[in-house]
Order: structure tokens, then sequence, then C-alpha cells
């Protein structure tokens, strides 16, 4: 199983930029998260954030028992191993085929045989729908393509949390559904963390067990899917339904005379919520699911109402609060 991601208090800035503040959060061992929020929140900061490439003022992210943050460098590198990342444009060598882009790590940080390496690859490639393209280059192949051989890259050294930065970004409804379905399947697979930042709606409420979201420098709500997916937070409303009116407009903020006029338009809160993808039939049940279950009924005393109500219904039907 993926082990436990535990963000504590952090806050990053650039100079006298604020991007967030007082961050904290915990990624659940095998559970999968998304991370949503407006264009230039720092969802990317905050992945770099977890991998100590990017370091914040305050605050802890511990992995393992290792602080990402403020650990010697050496202790950082080899925690850093457990991690597998795949940003957005799959970050591939472009003078490489996709199988020896994918076998990069492997021959690199390991020493495994070619023939032992051959067969992580030509298995990776498969789990990602890849099967054959091993000769293709990158600049050959669609930006779908080129992120899921990011995502292959990522699987070979078998990560016990995987990082995807915007895995949607460019990709039309067919390829992101095919994306999803992918990242359902790996967490079934290898019972895998997973943090996936993205602007997407039909990603953030099919996909993950655990929702949240940054907002004006910082995490508006963190909880199960069905907190963020009920919520009446109108910031939340707006994002989830892509509307222009509400409090985020194209500078982030937008001015009180603007705001006052749209708030005589009631938002409707949205009471039911999508299913969660199931991974593909043959496959083995997804073990968070279960833990999740445990884990948030004993959470359900905490919660708003329509988020308890949307669990029970789910986890417990027929039972009514
Ligand atoms: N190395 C850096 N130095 C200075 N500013 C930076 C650096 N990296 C990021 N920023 C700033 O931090 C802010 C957040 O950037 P980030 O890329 O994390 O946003 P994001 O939420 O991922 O955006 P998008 O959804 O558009 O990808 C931006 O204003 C960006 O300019």
């Amino acid at each position: 199983m993926g082990i436990e991601v535990v963000v504590q208090g952090l806050s990053k800035s650039f100079g006298a930029q604020t991007i967030w503040e007082d961050v904290s959060l915990i990624l659940p061992a095998g559970e999968i998260s998304v991370m949503l929020g407006p264009s230039g929140t720092g969802k990317t900061v905050f992945l770099k954030s977890l991998i100590g490439l990017i370091k914040p003022e305050r605050g802890k992210v511990v992995v393992n028992g290792v602080d990402m943050i403020n650990s010697p460098d050496r202790q950082v590198y080899e925690t850093r191993k457990l991690f597998g990342l795949m940003f957005q444009d799959g970050a591939l060598f472009g003078s490489m085929n996709l199988y020896d882009n994918i076998a990069f790590p492997l021959r690199e940080h390991t020493r495994k045989s070619e023939a032992q390496i051959r067969a992580i690859v030509l298995d990776s490639m498969e789990m990602v729908g890849l099967a054959g393209d091993g000769k293709k280059l990158p600049g050959e192949i669609s930006g779908g393509m080129r992120k899921r051989a990011g995502l292959a890259r990522a699987l070979v050294m078998e990560p016990e949390i995987i990082l995807c930065d915007e895995p949607d970004s460019g990709l039309d409804p067919v390829r992101t559904a095919f994306l999803s379905q992918v990242l359902i399947d790996l967490n079934a697979q290898f019972d895998t963390t997973m943090l996936i930042v993205t602007h997407n709606i039909d990603i953030a409420s099919t996909v993950p067990d655990n929702l949240g979201m940054l907002y004006r420098r910082e995490l508006v709500t963190f909880g199960p899917r069905e907190v963020l997916l009920t919520s009446d937070d109108e910031v939340v409303r707006q994002f989830l339904k892509g509307d222009i009116r509400g409090p985020i407009g194209m500078s982030e903020e937008k001015d009180a005379a603007l705001r006052a006029m749209e708030s005589v338009v009631p938002y409707s809160s949205r009471k039911t919520i999508p299913e969660q993808l199931a991974p593909t039939p043959g496959l083995p049940p997804r073990q968070a699911v279960w833990r999740r279950m445990d884990r948030v009924m004993r959470m359900l005393p905490e919660l708003a109402p329509a988020a308890r109500d949307a669990i029970v219904s789910r986890h417990l039907p027929g039972v009514k609060e």
C-alpha cells in the first residue's frame, strides 16, 4: 500500500507575492486525492513543495518520517525516490523513443538487466495503453500519448506516491475520460497514494476519494469528495459550475461593485453527486474504497449535513440520517 503524506502549516511566498499560507492536509495512504484551483493559485508550487523541489518558508511535509522541507538534502533525495511524477507535458527526452524514455529511470537508478528492464517497460506501456508504441518519438505522437508515456515512466520505479500535474491539459473529453480510467485502474492495481492537480471538473467529480481547493492564498477545503461536491461555499460552487458569476474573476478577485450586482442571483446547491469511477472489469477492487469508508464514517459527525447525506446514502443505502 502507498504511504501517507502529512502537510502541516505550509506557507510559501516568492518575494512579496504570497502563494499560499498555512496549508495543512493529509493525503491518506493508498487513496486518490485531487487538488483544484483557478490558474495561478499555486497548485504546481504545492506539488513541487511536496517533493522538496521548492522550499516553503514555514511548515512541514512529512513522508515516511522525513520532513521534505527541513531535512538534509541527502534524506530528501532518498525519500523523493518514493514518488512518481507525471508533469503536464510528459517531460520526455525528445531525441529518445518512448521505450528508451520509459526505460531511462531504470537504467539510471537501478542495476537491472536489459531483459528485466524490458519486462517492466512493456508492462508499464501496456498499463497506460501504449503497447506497441515503443519505437515512436515524442514528437510523432499526440499530447495525450505523451502524457501517458510520462505516466508509464513514473510507474517503472514502483512509486508509493504518484503526483500528476494537470494530466488532462490539452486533451479532448474522450482522452480525458480514458486517462481518468487509467488513474483509477492504477490505484486498483498498486494501491498507490495519488495526488492529481487539475482544473477538470469531470476528473474532480469522478476520480478522487478526496478533494481540495486552493484559492486566494489558502486551502479553502480538503476532505472526502462529498464535502467539496456538496459545498455551499460560493467559490467552490462557481468553480464546479464553471460560472462567470461569483467571486472568481479573470484577475482572480473581482471588484466589489460587480460582486454586489451578482449577489442578487442565488446559487442553487447541488445535492446529488456523480458516481466515482470503478476499476475496469477484471481488475481487483480498489482497497482504498474500504479504508476510506472506515475513515469517513468516523468523521461523519463533523461534516456538513449535505456531505453527510451523500456519504450515508452511498455507503449505507436505506439508512436515513
Ligand atoms: N520559481 C518561481 N519564482 C517566482 N514565482 C513563481 C515561481 N514558480 C511559480 N511562481 C508563481 O507562483 C504562482 C503560482 O504558480 P503555479 O504554477 O503553482 O500556479 P498553478 O495553480 O499551478 O497555475 P495553473 O493552473 O495555471 O498551472 C504564479 O504567480 C507563478 O508566477
